[in-house]
């Protein structure tokens, strides 16, 4: 849709309400046993099994992409009487693209491709919309644009959707989420603001963090996303994901997110088409708890070593 300012002005966040709303949601969504074990397998759907390191290798990524097809362990599965489930996509830098793709043929899993200068955004703007037809050509079936961040520390929205609506055209078919770097944009309000400007602007997803800031998915900072996204869909019947992302490593910490999208937008919202976790070792640690659900003991983490 067109850029519309005055909606994007008239957006508030009252950060004191914020924070106490999420400060209460840990002690009232609390899932036991076979109600947990169902929601942790549910969060598995919708990861994103990210490895963004300088030191990937092809072997990482091979390793990663048959930790997405299968993961968990049959025999927990089994027990759980679940039919075989993958992760919702695997997240990788462009140079791993081919390596992913090739890895997860035939599975249906797409590849996620991090772009556009990730993580600070800054490198020429041509290139970075050269980066995104690079990462499509090579198979990316999404991809993930960081914005810059200093047009929203500007106010400068008509740059920031400019620049969302060139992203998203040189997405083409792919998927598009806007990473929003909310750690980097200085109050609640500017975060309400960008996640409604990109929307506006074509974002399929709006996703918190590149994962590289020093904070990064946070509840508060979800709240304010996750409202803007039901706003959105209220005014234009449309549909946007969320993906928190950056140090999501704890299980118990996914149910909370659930608990919170299933709150705030409800059931439709809980599948991987409107939402993901962009997590790198948050797979281990739900392995374990379901390793302890089906067992009785807790596993050491090196038995799940990856992801
Ligand atoms: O988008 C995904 C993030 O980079 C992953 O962050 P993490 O390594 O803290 O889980």
């Amino acid at each position: 849709m067109a850029l519309d300012l005055d909606w994007v002005r008239g957006a508030q966040a009252n950060t004191s309400a914020i924070e106490r709303r999420a400060a209460t949601l840990p002690g009232r969504r609390s899932v036991k046993k076979a109600f947990q074990a169902a929601w942790l397998l549910r969060a598995i759907t919708c990861i994103d099994l990210t490895t963004l390191s300088g030191d990937d290798t092809e072997g990482r990524v091979r390793r990663l992409c048959a930790k997405a097809r299968q993961p968990v362990r049959a025999d927990l599965l089994d027990a759980l009487g679940m039919d075989a489930i993958t992760t919702g996509a695997v997240c990788v830098y462009h140079d791993m693209i081919e390596t992913a793709v090739d890895a997860l043929r035939g599975t249906g899993i797409p590849v996620a491709a991090v772009s556009t200068g990730f993580p600070a955004g800054l490198s020429p703007f041509p290139l970075r919309l050269a980066e995104i037809g690079e990462s499509v050509k090579a198979g990316a079936g999404e991809i993930d644009i960081v914005i810059s961040r200093r047009h929203v520390l500007t106010g400068n929205w008509t740059a920031l959707y400019d620049e969302m609506r060139a992203f998203r055209d040189a997405c083409g078919e792919a998927h598009v989420k806007a990473i929003l770097a909310t750690g980097e944009l200085g109050t609640l309000r500017n975060v309400a603001r960008a996640s409604l400007v990109c929307m506006m602007a074509g974002a399929d997803f709006i996703k918190t963090s590149t994962g590289k800031e020093s904070v990064n998915a946070t509840l508060p900072v979800s709240l304010v996303m996750i409202r803007a996204i039901r706003d959105y869909f209220d005014r234009t019947g449309h549909r946007v994901g969320y993906k928190p992302a950056g140090g999501i490593s704890k299980a118990k910490d996914a149910v909370l997110y659930l608990a919170l999208m299933k709150d705030e937008l409800g059931d439709r919202w809980l599948r991987p088409d409107l939402f993901r976790f962009g997590a790198s070792s948050l797979l281990g640690d739900i392995e374990r708890q379901l390793e302890h659900h089906v067992t009785g003991a807790y596993s050491a983490g090196y038995r799940h070593a990856l992801g």
